[in-house]
């Protein structure tokens, strides 16, 4: 028997999306979990959209995140997240990569809870260290000691992360294969 259908997804995947239905796969996790480019290659494979809330602020405020933080402070910064996620959580057909505070918002995080499926995307602080090193776009990590604040940042998080319908570990494998894990994964959930 074939093991993709003639769109060329997985049955695996194409019965995901049976079982989705119009609600949005979000994804949730700490900054470097590997929420945008997994999510990316989740949704090639469901064959849904996928957006970035973190792509959606920067494009509605026409600046970099970065920026936001420094011109107009996080307050603002996590104001526009939790608008901008109301916002595409109303979308269908949609994997959802969130920024990795928007979770931590209570409004949000019920909303998220209520009209889709979600997915914590977890590593451990030597895995999240090492890839968020590879760039310097992130504000928070701005501080004396960034390993240090990521690991409280983890010990606060964790157990909100934990809320999430279905938690995958995001290990150095090959990114296709979290995302093939998720699949799986949220599969059982549903089932
Ligand atoms: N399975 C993996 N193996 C190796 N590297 C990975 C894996 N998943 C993600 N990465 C790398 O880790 C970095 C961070 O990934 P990504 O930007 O997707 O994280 P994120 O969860 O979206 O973070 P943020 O909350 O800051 O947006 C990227 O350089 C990405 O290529
Ligand atoms: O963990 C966080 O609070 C953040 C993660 C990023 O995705 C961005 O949303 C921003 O840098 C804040
Ligand atoms: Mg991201």
């Amino acid at each position: 028997m074939s093991k993709t259908d003639t769109g060329g997804r997985s049955q695996r995947a194409k019965a995901l999306v049976e079982r989705l239905g119009d609600r949005p796969l979000v994804l949730v996790g700490m900054m470097g979990a590997g929420k945008t480019t997994v999510g990316r290659r989740i949704a090639a494979r469901l064959g849904r959209r996928f957006l970035d809330s973190d792509e959606e602020i920067e494009k509605a405020a026409q600046m970099s995140i970065p920026e936001i933080f420094a011109q107009r402070g996080e307050p603002e910064f996590r104001a526009g997240e939790t608008r901008v996620i109301q916002r595409l959580l109303k979308e269908t057909d949609l994997v959802l990569a969130t920024g990795g505070g928007a979770f931590v918002n209570g409004e949000t995080r019920a909303l998220v809870k209520s009209d889709a499926v979600s997915v914590w995307l977890k590593a451990d602080l030597d895995v999240l260290f090492e890839r968020v090193s590879r760039r310097s776009n992130r504000p928070l990590l701005k501080t004396a000691n960034p390993r240090q604040t990521l690991q409280k940042l983890i010990d606060d998080r964790y157990p909100i992360y934990a809320e999430a319908d279905v938690t995958v570990l995001s290990r150095d494998v090959p990114q296709d294969s979290v995302a093939a894990e998720v699949i799986a994964a949220v599969l059982h959930h549903l089932r």
